[in-house]
């Protein structure tokens, strides 16, 4: 059984229908890259997984269970966890105080603060500093070291590279890798084609609200994603010839 699976899922703001039937799975370990132009619809299926946008039909299952009515705060603990974008840290509030926050709504797991501290170093010498006072990438780190204090079976990243120079993206990106090396399940939205086709196993491109191509980062090229991205490509969901 999948450890993930979106079916037929469709969200709307007001009128709008942001996700037109979107259907995908995710098995654990997996990382899967969500491309697509801006208001393909990305934000708001990530924010619909997390059950922070109720959606007008369609199912969200974690390991079967239907969550689709669960609020976003109870999907917290149940292993489904978002990094939002923009961060949306509490900036009066120091790192440490941050991080505690997704242990509080989360559930029991190994995470504790040391530990997550050693997967950003960076944040180490800054645990007392207030997050409004850090640096863009100091800031995505302890959004990131966040989620993950609750130990969540599936992370849910949106764009954490917006607004960081490519040298914070670089490091942003390292400890994303020890993250998926050690088997983290993960799901992204990263504008940055080439960056979203290296980290990910399979890449879902996503134009007006609907899947334009699904397949496997290795056999995917950049041309296809990018004919996807404005409509010119036949949608797949396997192996796409090179
Ligand atoms: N709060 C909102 N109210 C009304 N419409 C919205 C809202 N948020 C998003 N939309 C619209 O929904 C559609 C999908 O937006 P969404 O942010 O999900 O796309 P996206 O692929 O994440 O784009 P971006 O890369 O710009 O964040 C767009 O047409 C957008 O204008």
């Amino acid at each position: 059984m999948s450890l993930l699976s979106v079916e037929n899922l469709v969200v709307r703001h007001g009128l709008l229908q942001a996700v037109r039937g979107v259907s995908f799975t995710i098995e654990r370990g997996e990382t899967l890259a969500l491309v697509g132009a801006n208001g393909a619809g990305k934000t708001t299926l990530l924010r619909a997984i997390a059950g922070a946008h109720q959606p007008a039909a369609g199912r969200v299952l974690l390991d079967g269970a239907d969550l689709t009515n669960v609020p976003s705060h109870r999907r917290v603990g149940m292993g489904i966890a978002l990094v939002p974008e923009g961060r949306k840290l509490f900036v009066q509030m120091t790192v440490e105080e941050n991080l505690l926050l997704g242990k509080t709504a989360g559930r029991s797991g190994d995470r504790s603060v040391d530990k997550v501290l050693e997967m950003f170093p960076n944040l180490k010498p800054r645990r007392h500093a207030r997050t409004g006072h850090l640096s863009g990438g100091e800031q995505q780190a302890t959004a990131i070291g966040r989620a993950l204090m609750s130990s969540p079976d599936v992370l849910l990243l949106d764009e954490v590279s917006l607004g960081l120079s490519p040298l914070i993206v670089d490091r942003v990106y390292a400890a994303l890798q020890g993250l998926i090396a050690s088997g983290t399940t993960i799901i992204l939205v990263e504008q940055d084609l080439n960056r979203a086709l290296a980290v990910s196993d399979r890449v879902i491109c996503m134009l007006e609200g609907r899947v334009a191509l699904e397949g496997p980062s290795k056999e995917v090229s950049r041309d296809e994603v990018t004919k996807a991205y404005f409509g010119l490509h036949r949608k797949s969901t396997g192996s796409v010839p090179a």
